[in-house]
């Protein structure tokens, strides 16, 4: 195992990433700082009164548990008082919040991912994104209606048995482990690579009824295993947590869909593309993978909300393109 820690990593790579900036890194190492305060919070838990609702509702009707407010504002107070920062946003705000006129990123992030887990002890994350702000001045909403694929960092922390930060920066992704005994972030895998081919997929059924006719085809096929012309049979997983079912696919491979569904109808999807589905497409794509709403790249996606939700499709690149397929095919339709 290496003895290089995040902030030495960081360095390193500022002489070879031109975009890699002094006031970038600087900004990486306090989400990174946040997200270990959260992982702290999170190891009390009961202990500490962390559990259940917060007794409020989020700008998406969601019932808002305590550790999602708690670990919304230490991102927002350790990244605002960095000065690094023109705006945030997160899925927990109704709106953006300026941050300093001179600085030249804006910052995304899902400060708890998983949120139904908190309650039960089982894995949760935070997903974070970083895009440029291309002008002076005070940062305004359209500054972030960037598609995906101008993010020039993305990455997730898992707290999971052991606490992981997962980073790109446009370079390939490189994974970090929390050293509780030291607080530092130690780089413990480089250049993830996901394998092409897969028998893993992760959807929630009990919207297999919803579900459109190429999502339809192409479970049940899986299902079908080898009596059906897969040949092969499949195995199924559910986090119930975005980033540990991203975290499973960037090491072992596998598919994660969150497709549209009829169940309503005005939701273009569940997951939302600023703060989930734009991170993870730009990590899963970094490592050799697919990430597509089905019609089209999920990175390619010009944005028109902050909270605007989408269909996703992530994972092995011959399965996504499979199930992609699916969807340009009359005959699944
Ligand atoms: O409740 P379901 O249908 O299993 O949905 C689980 C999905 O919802 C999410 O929890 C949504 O994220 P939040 O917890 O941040 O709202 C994803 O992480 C996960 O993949
Ligand atoms: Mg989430
Ligand atoms: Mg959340």
């Amino acid at each position: 195992m290496s003895n290089i820690t995040l902030n030495q990593y960081l360095l390193d790579r500022q002489q070879r990433l031109a975009h890699l900036t002094p006031d970038l890194t600087q900004l990486i190492v306090q989400v990174s700082i946040a997200c270990k305060a959260i992982s702290a919070a999170l190891h009390k838990g009961a202990l500490a009164n962390m559990l259940g609702s917060a007794g409020s509702d989020n700008v998406q009707g969601e019932v808002q548990k305590k550790l999602d407010v708690v670990s919304n504002v230490l991102l927002m107070d350790t990244v605002l008082s960095g000065g690094k920062v023109a705006a945030l946003a997160s899925e927990e705000m109704d709106e953006m919040i300026a941050g300093n006129d001179d600085a030249k990123y804006l910052l995304l992030f899902d400060p708890l991912d998983g949120s139904s887990n908190i309650d039960i002890n089982m894995s949760v994350g935070t997903i974070f994104s970083i895009l440029q702000q291309d002008h002076a001045g005070a940062a305004r909403f359209e500054d972030f209606m960037q598609e995906g694929r101008k993010q020039v960092t993305a990455g997730y922390v898992l707290y999971g048995p052991s606490t992981m930060l997962v980073l790109t920066l446009g370079d390939g992704v490189d994974v970090f482990t929390l050293d509780r005994d030291v607080g530092e972030f130690i780089l413990t895998a480089e250049r993830l690579s996901i394998p092409e081919d897969t028998q893993e997929f992760a959807i929630n059924s009990s919207n297999t009824r919803h579900w459109e006719a190429p999502v339809k085809r192409y479970i049940d096929e899986c299902i079908a295993g080898k009596t059906g012309i897969r040949g092969k049979d499949f195995n199924m997983r559910w986090v119930a947590c975005m980033v540990g079912d991203i975290h499973r696919i960037l090491t072992r491979g596998g598919i994660f869909m969150y497709p549209y569904d009829l169940k309503d109808p005005s939701k273009a999807g569940r997951l939302r593309l600023m703060y989930e589905a734009n991170p993870m497409g730009m990590l899963i794509e970094q490592a050799g993978g697919a990430a597509s709403t089905g019609r089209q790249p999920i990175l390619d996606v010009k944005p028109n909300d902050l909270h605007q939700r989408i269909p996703v499709i992530l994972g092995s690149k011959n399965e996504v393109e499979r199930l992609v397929s699916y969807h340009q095919d009359p005959a699944s339709v």
